[in-house]
């Protein structure tokens, strides 16, 4: 057996939601923001995948790069990516600044709430992709559903959060920041069945998107490989699968689908 479904833990928020789309069990009450597929026990694999519900904005924030986390005691940074599921008409994500900032002028505008003017936020629809690596500034929006795929570390500096009363960590996240505008070219695979999202050359993980039609496949690769399935269900190795869940691949599996199935998959 080589393919191991890995655990959900639901993880409420203040900008999360009481009732979560599509194939996730209520949170019975609670306002949960994420989900995020752990483990296998006893393993710290070097990519987390989460789901992500929101109602209100996100704390305006940074994440440090390796070098940066390995030098505040952390085992790396966090470079992540958003594959866009479902998006209200009016919804955005903040990415970037509208204009490259100094040091002086993020701190000054994180603590006055100027940075909320300053994000360039911008417009999101279903079959968006982003990576976002460590050192932007951004924001995820309200009324959005995504996937994202990060860096095993967990670290936040939160640079601004719309007076909720949460911890800032504005020295760290100064010090972490590029606040610069977001250059990268925008992209949209809603009407594609297959695309390369992210490569190794660029990211610390390989991710794409794939469209798997009725029969059989084999999921192979030379390292860990998560098989985050969006749509259809089947068996892995022989143990059922569905869309929603998210399944640790180590080496070669046997993989059946009983209905067209639309899934990322990333390798490290
Ligand atoms: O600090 P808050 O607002 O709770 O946001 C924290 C969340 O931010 C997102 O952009 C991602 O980096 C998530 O992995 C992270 O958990």
């Amino acid at each position: 057996m080589t393919a191991t479904r890995l655990h959900t833990k639901y993880v409420e928020k203040p900008w999360g939601r009481h009732t979560l789309p599509g194939f996730f069990p209520e949170g019975g009450g609670r306002q949960i923001g994420e989900v995020w597929f752990d483990g296998p026990d006893g393993r710290h694999p070097p990519i987390l995948v989460k789901y992500i519900f929101t109602s209100e904005r996100l704390s305006i924030q940074v994440h440090p790069d390796d070098a940066q986390g390995r030098a505040r005691g952390l085992p790396g940074g966090k470079s992540e990516c958003w594959f866009i599921l479902d998006a209200e008409p009016d919804a955005t994500l903040g990415m970037g600044t509208v204009r490259p900032l100094s040091g002086d002028e993020l701190r000054a505008a994180s603590l006055d709430g100027e940075i909320e003017q300053l994000m360039d936020w911008k417009p999101v629809r279903p079959g968006d992709f982003f990576y976002i690596p460590a050192g932007t500034v951004h924001a995820i929006g309200a009324g959005v559903t995504l996937v994202e795929v990060q860096q095993n570390v967990d670290v936040t500096y939160r640079l601004y959060d719309y007076g909720r009363p949460r911890e800032l960590h504005l020295d760290d996240g100064v010090a972490v920041s590029r606040p610069e505008p977001y250059e990268r070219a925008p992209v949209n695979v809603a009407a594609q069945d297959e695309a390369a999202l992210l490569d190794r050359s660029e990211a610390p993980f390989n991710l794409t998107l794939d469209t798997f039609p009725e029969g059989t496949h084999s999921i192979a690769g030379s390292g860990p490989c998560w098989f985050i399935p969006l749509t259809g269900h089947g068996t892995v190795d022989g143990a059922p699968w569905q869309a929603g869940q998210c399944w640790l691949i180590d080496g070669t599996a046997r993989l059946l689908v009983a209905a067209k199935t639309r899934a990322l998959l990333a390798t490290v």
